[in-house]
């Protein structure tokens, strides 16, 4: 779980900003993704809590780009956050007992990309003030393709960790 949440911590510094959106393009979600897979649902969900905790309330600068702070958990890109949480422990729940790339990257890209979506679109709608349309233009359409190779790529170390680690 440490190492887990050590390597979340690290590549949250691997961000870049969009200039049309206050979502960046960030990496974390590949380290989420494998978290999921190499964790049970229950540690996923513990370590996903404790990088909140620490990035937000503790103000440890490990969220997206070297941030942190509550300002990040409240401000317009704050439902991303508490959508990982939930996203993440449920590709947990719902990996299964055979490792396999195909698998793991459907689960992923089928579970956790339409709920972190919702968290985010529910944030910048309620703090920005913006209708779904302006919200989807924010969130989620320029991030698709970007979250879906990263989606296969968490799923690739998942399945590379899981066979080192013997558990199929
Ligand atoms: O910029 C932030 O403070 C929030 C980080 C969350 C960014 C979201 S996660 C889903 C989508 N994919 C990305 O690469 N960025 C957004």
């Amino acid at each position: 779980m440490a190492m887990c949440l050590a390597v979340i911590s690290v590549s949250a510094y691997i961000a870049f900003p969009l200039p049309f959106t206050p979502a960046m393009v960030v990496a974390s979600t590949a380290a989420m993704c494998f978290t999921a897979f190499i964790l049970t649902p229950k540690q996923t969900f513990m370590t996903l809590v404790a990088y909140l905790i620490l990035g937000g309330v503790a103000g440890l600068p490990i969220l997206p780009g070297g941030t942190g702070g509550l300002g990040r958990l409240f401000g317009p890109t704050g439902g991303f956050y508490f959508a990982f949480v939930v996203a993440y422990t449920m590709v947990s729940y719902f990996k299964g007992n055979v490792v396999s790339l195909k698998r793991y990257s459907l689960i992923s890209i089928i579970i956790s990309l339409p709920i972190t979506y919702i968290g985010g679109l529910i944030s910048m709608m309620l703090v920005l003030n913006i209708g779904l349309e302006a919200a989807i233009v924010q969130a989620v359409l320029p991030f698709i393709p970007g979250d879906v190779v990263k989606c296969i790529l968490g799923a690739f170390i998942g399945v590379r960790v899981n066979r080192a680690l013997g558990s199929e």
